[in-house]
């Protein structure tokens, strides 16, 4: 780096000393903490972003958001030029800029990872970076920062693009990468017209008028409701209420939102017994989760939760019975069987994957963080990908949609294709709707939406394609979560010695007993997750396998 690059390195690093004594890392969800310590690690994330477009010579994105945590916090995270996470092998050097103690360490810290990645600073070809954040009041002022940062490697450019959902970050910055058209309005037109394609294509329009056209969404407060209220007024034959948009005056992710509604399983605020028996959505507070759920008509605040393994066995089975109908053409030169995968974590519930292999669909387990389960589906031909708690998306591999376009061709040249054809277009209509960079709640809301309406199902029936087991899951503090090492996508503790054997134990006490210990990549516990044919044996499973982690690992608190 010459001394230009150097002493302006330096000059701006100085404004933003990083808070001492806070050692931050990046994790799932990139760098997140209040809001009020993030001023240096927004700032250095700006540099890294800036260096990742220089080293990829691609756009970069970059998102201000703390997703479904308390309207204080805040967080960043770069997006990758495929529109995916950062790549895994930066993550130690984002720590090491976000952990550097001052300015001096930071720029000979990037002086070196400059000179070992071999980035080179080609004035015709400066960083680009495209900025956003979620609604949090500390986002602007962050913003700022980020832009400071960028700024500081010379010749960096960033677009502001204000107020975005994290997908629709994502869904950008892989889309400006492809030479295609970026905006928020293309992101939306997409959307729409994928999603009118699909309600178009649905075989029995009688099946429509059989189930509540209405939709109560909440909106967590946040960035997601907002952008619903623009979608909703451009739908045909969905009628979506938004309560929880923000506009209220309610407070983000506060008894409300995807996060919320799926571990407490009660009703959000705002939600009563006037919705009993209509289906309700609800967005985590940057839009990336979706989970939906119905109101008893029983006064009870309870629900019936229909989770992220829903929404993947509902997806599974429609994309299923398109591949079977185009499969099934018996006069066609162009055939092919396309892989279908799906990929849960750990915390699936057992009764999701059985009803899934049932379908005759592979299914594989990865660790959780949504980074991992992308990996693993982007293998498949069409990859569907969920955790639990409702992120998740559909993969299309460029090879399976090249077969796709030239199975259309043949075909629309053929007279009796047209069953076989509106398979294929729905196919095609899904890949442009569910957003093939993350998880993506408004998209993902649409394609639930409109596969309903193609079954002609109600939410109870959808929700009864299973019986969830009963599960129960706890967080358990202690001194070191590091201590505890898994392996089988963190199925098998294999850290502290002896650990596993004691919890194989206590397993084989319970009839359909499963239950794993992990270290949480976002909070300081050890996360226990139990499953049994009652609740009270998953519930007292749960309990001996926290007593086994206080046992190994140094007891100071459980809840
Ligand atoms: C059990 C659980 O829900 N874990 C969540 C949580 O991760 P932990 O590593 O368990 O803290 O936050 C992640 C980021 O939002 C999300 O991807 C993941 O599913
Ligand atoms: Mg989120």
């Amino acid at each position: 780096m010459d001394d230009e690059r150097r002493s302006l390195l330096l000059k701006f690093s100085t404004l933003f000393p990083p808070p001492p004594g806070v050692k931050l890392s990046y994790g799932t969800a990139g760098f997140r903490a209040d809001a009020s310590i993030l001023q240096s690690t927004v700032y250095r994330v700006g540099i890294l972003a800036a260096l990742r477009s220089l080293k990829t010579k691609s756009v970069i994105g970059l998102m201000i958001t703390a997703s479904h945590n308390k309207v204080s916090d805040n967080g960043v995270k770069i997006a990758d030029p495929s529109g995916g996470m950062l790549s895994q092998d930066w993550e130690p050097f984002a720590d090491q800029l976000a952990n550097a103690p001052d300015p001096e360490t930071l720029v000979s810290l990037i002086s070196e990872f400059v000179k070992k990645e071999k980035i080179t600073f080609d004035r015709a070809h400066p960083a680009e970076i495209l900025l956003g954040r979620d609604t949090r009041p500390s986002g602007e002022s962050l913003l700022e920062a980020a832009k400071k940062g960028i700024s500081s490697i010379v010749g960096a450019v960033s677009y502001d693009m204000g107020i975005l959902t994290t997908p629709q970050m994502h869904w950008m910055v892989r889309a400006r990468n492809k030479g295609l058209k970026a905006t928020e309005s293309e992101y939306f037109e997409q959307l729409l017209s994928s999603f009118g394609c699909l309600m178009d294509l649905i075989p029995n329009k009688s099946n429509i008028n059989e189930i509540e056209d209405r939709l109560i969404v909440d909106g967590a407060n946040g960035v997601g409701g907002e952008k619903l209220e623009v979608i909703k007024k451009n739908l045909n034959g969905l009628v979506i209420e938004v309560l929880n948009s923000g506009k209220e005056g309610g407070v983000l992710n506060e008894g409300v939102g995807a996060d919320f509604v799926q571990k407490e399983k009660v009703v959000p605020h705002g939600f009563g017994s006037n919705h009993a028996g209509i289906r309700c959505a609800s967005l985590d507070g940057d839009a990336d989760r979706l989970v939906y759920f119905a109101v008893p008509p029983n006064n009870s605040s309870k629900i019936d939760l229909v989770d992220g393994d829903k929404i993947l066995s509902l997806f599974a089975l429609f994309i299923k019975e398109q591949l079977s109908i185009l499969e099934g053409d018996a006069k066609g030169k162009n055939n092919y069987r396309a892989r279908l995968g799906a990929v849960q974590t750990a915390y699936a519930n057992g009764a999701s994957t059985a009803y899934l292999r049932s379908l005759g669909l592979e299914v594989v387990l990865a660790p959780t963080g949504v980074k991992y389960l992308h990996e693993k589906a982007a293998q498949y031909d069409i990859g569907i990908y969920f955790e639990a708690n409702g992120h998740g998306t559909i993969l299309f591999s460029e090879h399976f949609l090249c077969w796709l376009e030239s199975k259309s061709q043949e075909l629309s040249s053929s007279s009796e294709g047209s069953e076989l054809q509106k398979a294929a277009l729905r196919l095609s209509a899904v890949s442009k709707l569910i957003n093939q960079a993350v998880g993506d709640a408004l998209s993902g809301l649409l394609l639930v939406e409109a596969i309903l309406r193609h079954m002609g199902w109600s939410i109870h029936q959808w929700n009864a394609l299973y019986e969830d087991l009963p599960s129960r899951q706890l967080k358990v503090k202690v001194v070191d979560r590091t201590a505890v090492v898994t392996a089988n996508a963190e199925t098998v503790a294999v850290k502290p010695p002896g650990i596993q054997e004691a919890i194989n134990v206590e397993i084989a006490k319970y009839p359909h007993g499963r239950s794993f210990i992990r270290p949480s990549g976002t909070e300081d516990v050890i996360r226990v997750y139990a499953e049994a044919s009652t609740q009270e044996a998953a519930d007292s499973l749960a309990n001996s396998l926290a007593e086994i982690v206080d046992r190994f690992l140094g007891f100071r608190s459980s809840q």
